[in-house]
Formats: C-alpha cells, sequence, structure tokens
C-alpha cells in the first residue's frame, strides 16, 4: 500500500486530542467486565490492547469510543468527561471501527465510505469537492477503489473489513480506535493494513488505539501494549518490556519462549503450550 495522501492526515498545527480512562468500572447489567480501570493514551503513538477472550477488550474500546455508558469514572476527551461532550464534536476528533459493525442493506462501498464524512460537513456545506477527494483517498489507501459501486454484501469478509477501515479513515479523525481491524483478512492484508495504521501514526500524526489478538503483531506494531485480564490492565509498556515469559503465563496461562524478532529486533513469542501442561 502507499504513503498516506496529505488529505487523509490530521490537521496541520492542531494539538492532538488525548483520551484516558478515569477509575472506569463498565458492566453488562450486573455483570462488571471492566473495574476500575486507568489508562493514559499516550498522543501520536499507537497502542495495543491484548489479553484473553472475554477480559473486557472490546467492551473498554466502545467505552473510549463513546458507545457506552461507565458504571462509575469516566472517559474524558481532553481532559472533559466524554458523555458531556457533544456527539458530533466527538466525531470529528476520534473514529471507532467496532468488532462487529453493521450496515443497511444494498449500501454501496462508497455510500459506506461517504458516510465517514458526516462529521465533518458543515451545516450550510453538504458534499464538497474536498470530500470526494477524501472519500477517493481513503478507498485507494485500502485498495477498494475499483469496488466503490459494489454493494457491502457482495464483498468477502476480508474486504468488507476494508471497507469499513476506509470509512474511518474518511472520517479524518485524530484519534482512531479500532477493534481487531484484521480479522477476516489474510496475512498480506493483515500486514498491509497495520501498515496503514503505522503510516496514519508515523506520518499522519494519528493516535491509534486497536484490540489485536495477534501478540506478535501487536509486539511489532505496538508503541504500547496495554495487557488486560478480567477487566484490569496488568501490564501497559513497551512491548520489549512488557512481554515477558513471566507476563504471558500470568496474563494467558501460556508457557512461552521469548525470543527477537528477526525482521523489527522487536519480541517475538513462540508458544509452548498451556501453563502448568493441562489440556
Ligand atoms: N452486549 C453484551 N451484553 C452482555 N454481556 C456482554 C456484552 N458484550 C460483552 N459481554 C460480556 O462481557 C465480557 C467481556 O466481553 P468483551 O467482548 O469486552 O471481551 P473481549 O476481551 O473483547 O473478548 P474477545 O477477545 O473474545 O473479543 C464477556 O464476558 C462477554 O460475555
Amino acid at each position: 500500500m502507499k504513503t498516506p495522501p496529505a488529505h487523509l492526515d490530521s490537521p496541520a498545527g492542531t494539538p492532538a486530542a488525548r483520551l484516558s480512562a478515569r477509575g472506569l468500572t463498565l458492566a453488562y447489567d450486573d455483570h462488571t467486565v471492566v473495574d476500575s480501570l486507568d489508562l493514559d493514551v499516550v498522543e501520536n503513538t499507537v497502542t495495543c490492547v491484548v489479553g484473553p477472550n472475554g477480559c473486557g477488550k472490546s467492551t473498554l474500546l466502545r467505552a473510549l469510543g463513546r458507545l457506552m455508558r461507565p458504571r462509575a469514572g469516566s472517559v474524558e476527551l481532553d481532559g472533559r468527561d466524554i458523555h458531556r461532550v457533544p456527539t458530533r464534536s466527538v466525531a470529528q476528533v476520534l473514529g471507532i471501527l467496532p468488532q462487529q459493525p453493521t450496515a443497511p442493506d444494498g449500501l454501496t462501498v462508497g455510500d459506506l465510505v461517504a458516510r465517514g464524512r458526516h462529521p465533518a460537513q458543515k451545516w450550510y456545506r453538504q458534499w464538497a469537492a474536498e470530500d470526494r477527494t477524501v472519500v477517493q483517498g481513503a478507498l485507494e489507501r485500502t485498495g477498494l477503489a475499483e469496488l466503490a459501486d459494489t454493494p457491502l454484501q457482495e464483498l468477502s469478509g476480508g474486504q468488507r473489513q476494508r471497507a469499513w477501515i476506509s470509512m474511518v479513515l474518511a472520517q479524518g479523525t485524530d484519534l482512531l480506535l479500532l477493534d481487531e481491524p484484521t480479522t477476516f483478512l489474510d496475512l498480506v492484508h493483515q500486514i498491509d493494513v497495520l501498515d496503514l495504521v503505522r503510516d496514519l501514526n508515523r506520518s499522519g500524526g494519528r493516535t491509534v488505539v486497536m484490540v489485536l489478538h495477534d501478540l506478535n503483531l501487536a509486539a511489532r506494531y505496538a508503541d504500547t501494549v496495554v495487557v488486560m485480564r478480567s477487566g484490569t490492565v496488568l501490564a501497559c509498556g513497551p512491548p520489549a518490556e512488557v512481554f515477558t515469559p513471566e507476563l504471558l503465563r500470568e496474563a494467558f496461562d501460556l508457557e512461552a519462549v521469548v525470543t527477537a524478532d528477526p525482521v523489527s529486533g522487536g519480541p517475538l513469542i513462540v508458544p509452548v503450550g498451556r501453563a502448568g501442561g493441562g489440556a
């Protein structure tokens, strides 16, 4: 994939939006899923949230994206409780790709990506040449330009995932929250998407928080890894410091060898088996 065009960058000269969680508790009915969690997302970096199934990663991401109200504590955007910030203002700085996004039947790829522009549009300006350029740039950036007129339901899982990523890109926000952006993607497209995310961060100034299951991809692409277990943060820091055999045992019940990734020089996790030798 190519370097992101300038119009997909964050607005020049504007300070990056700050996102944090303070004593965040999230629950579904009486089931507490995230418990008194504190997190400061460092601006202009890539943060990967990892952890075993069901530990609360998606729930945390949804709350960070204002899709869920906390039971206690808060999510703060630039120091303000995110639920006190108007929806449109949030959408202008924060784009979220949930785990299982849904779209109405018949929507084409181009229509979906164009929807990403809505928060950027002013009441007096419905659709401008700039919006068209941004949508086209986002489609090209994810290799979908030729499928712009294709209905979403006719795409493969991987193509559909890239269409949603294009929509979030077209939103042009400072902050990108991505839940499993590599779901359904083959290995080459996984690397393409994560290279794109890194480009958007490195040359586009975006702050990225993404949930990833693949620890080695997290090790390669994250500046900071947040390791969750049972709704709390077990460890947070650079992958080389966080991914130790002890931590992997504690967080994932995984016995693993941690060696050097011959490509990135960062940690490479080689699973051995379940810690304790159980089935
Ligand atoms: N909409 C919901 N209603 C009720 N319970 C939910 C809902 N969504 C998630 N849960 C529960 O909350 C817990 C955390 O789920 P969550 O999806 O946040 O975990 P996760 O770490 O993202 O998991 P995975 O790695 O499997 O995607 C699980 O026990 C799950 O069953």
